[in-house]
C-alpha cells in the first residue's frame, strides 16, 4: 500500500510525550489475548464462550457477527455480556456504534468504513475503548490515535480463513507503533499458539484471535491454554 505523504518527524509523531522513555519497550505490560467471536454462533456458544474464559486470562471478547443485523446481535448479546463481565473480561461490539451504546457495551472495533472514532468517542463516552482497523498503514494508526483511539489494529499478519482479506503488515510496525506512542495496538490475522511469538516480540499488546480458538481441535479452552503458555513465557 503507497502510504500518503506523512512527516515522520519524531515530534510530530510523539502522542505521548514519554515515548523516547519507552523506546526499548521497557515499560510495556505483558501481550494479552483479545477473543473474537465466530462469525456466526450457535445455541451452545454462551457455554463454550465461559469455558475459553475460564481456561486463561483474555483481556477483551469482541462480539463480531457477520450476515445478521443489529436487532439479532442485540438479542443474542446479553447472556455473552454477562459472561464477560462476571469475569471481567470487556465487551467490545464489532462494527456499531450504535449497537455498542444500545447495549452498553465496553467498548467497539470500528474498521475503516464503520465510523469515526470521535463520533464514537461522542455517543459511547471517555470511557468507552474504541479500536480503529488501520491494516498495514502507519498513517491510518496515526490518524486513529490523534482522533482518540484507545488501541489500533495490524493485521493481517497470517493467512486466516476467518476474513478476506488484502493487507500484510510486517512485524516491525508494532515495534515502531511502540516507540513513537503509548497508544497500545493490537496484531489480528491468522495467528496461533505456534506463530504468536514473533508477534509478541515485535512489540504487540494484544493479540486478536478468532478461528485458533474456536477451530482447535482439543476445544477453545485449550486453545486458550496454549496461548497463555506462549504469552506467560515472554
Ligand atoms: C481487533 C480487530 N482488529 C481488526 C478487525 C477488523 O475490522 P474490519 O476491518 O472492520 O473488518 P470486520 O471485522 O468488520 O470484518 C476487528 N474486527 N477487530
Ligand atoms: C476480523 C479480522 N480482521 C483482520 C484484519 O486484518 O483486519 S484479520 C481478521 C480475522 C481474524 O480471525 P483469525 O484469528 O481466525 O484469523
Ligand atoms: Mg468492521
Amino acid at each position: 500500500m503507497n502510504e500518503p505523504e506523512h512527516d515522520f518527524d519524531a515530534e510530530d509523531l510523539a502522542l505521548d510525550p514519554h515515548f523516547a522513555d519507552r523506546f526499548e519497550h521497557e515499560d510495556k505490560p505483558a501481550c494479552q489475548l483479545y477473543l473474537i467471536s465466530p462469525p456466526k454462533i450457535d445455541a451452545g456458544f454462551a457455554a463454550k464462550l465461559a469455558e475459553a474464559l475460564d481456561a486463561g486470562p483474555v483481556a477483551a471478547f469482541q462480539l463480531r457477527l457477520k450476515g445478521i443485523d443489529d436487532h439479532a446481535i442485540a438479542a443474542l448479546a446479553p447472556p455473552l455480556q454477562a459472561i464477560c463481565a462476571e469475569r471481567e473480561v470487556a465487551f467490545i461490539v464489532n462494527d456499531s456504534i450504535g449497537l455498542a451504546k444500545r447495549l452498553k457495551a465496553d467498548g467497539v472495533h470500528l474498521g475503516q468504513d464503520d465510523g469515526d472514532a470521535r463520533d464514537a468517542r461522542e455517543q459511547l463516552g471517555r470511557d468507552a475503548q474504541i479500536g480503529v482497523t488501520c491494516h498495514d498503514s502507519r498513517h491510518l494508526a496515526m490518524e486513529a490515535g490523534e482522533a482518540g483511539a484507545d488501541y489500533v489494529a495490524f493485521g493481517a499478519f497470517y493467512p486466516t480463513d476467518t476474513k478476506e482479506v488484502q493487507h500484510q503488515p510486517d512485524p516491525s510496525i508494532l515495534g515502531w507503533w511502540s516507540t513513537v506512542t503509548g497508544i497500545p495496538c493490537v496484531a489480528i490475522g491468522g495467528i496461533t499458539p505456534a506463530n504468536a511469538k514473533p508477534l509478541v516480540d515485535a512489540g504487540a499488546d494484544f493479540l486478536a484471535v478468532c478461528g485458533a480458538v474456536w477451530n482447535d481441535p482439543d476445544g477453545p479452552a485449550a486453545a486458550v491454554g496454549k496461548f497463555a503458555a506462549v504469552l506467560a513465557a515472554d
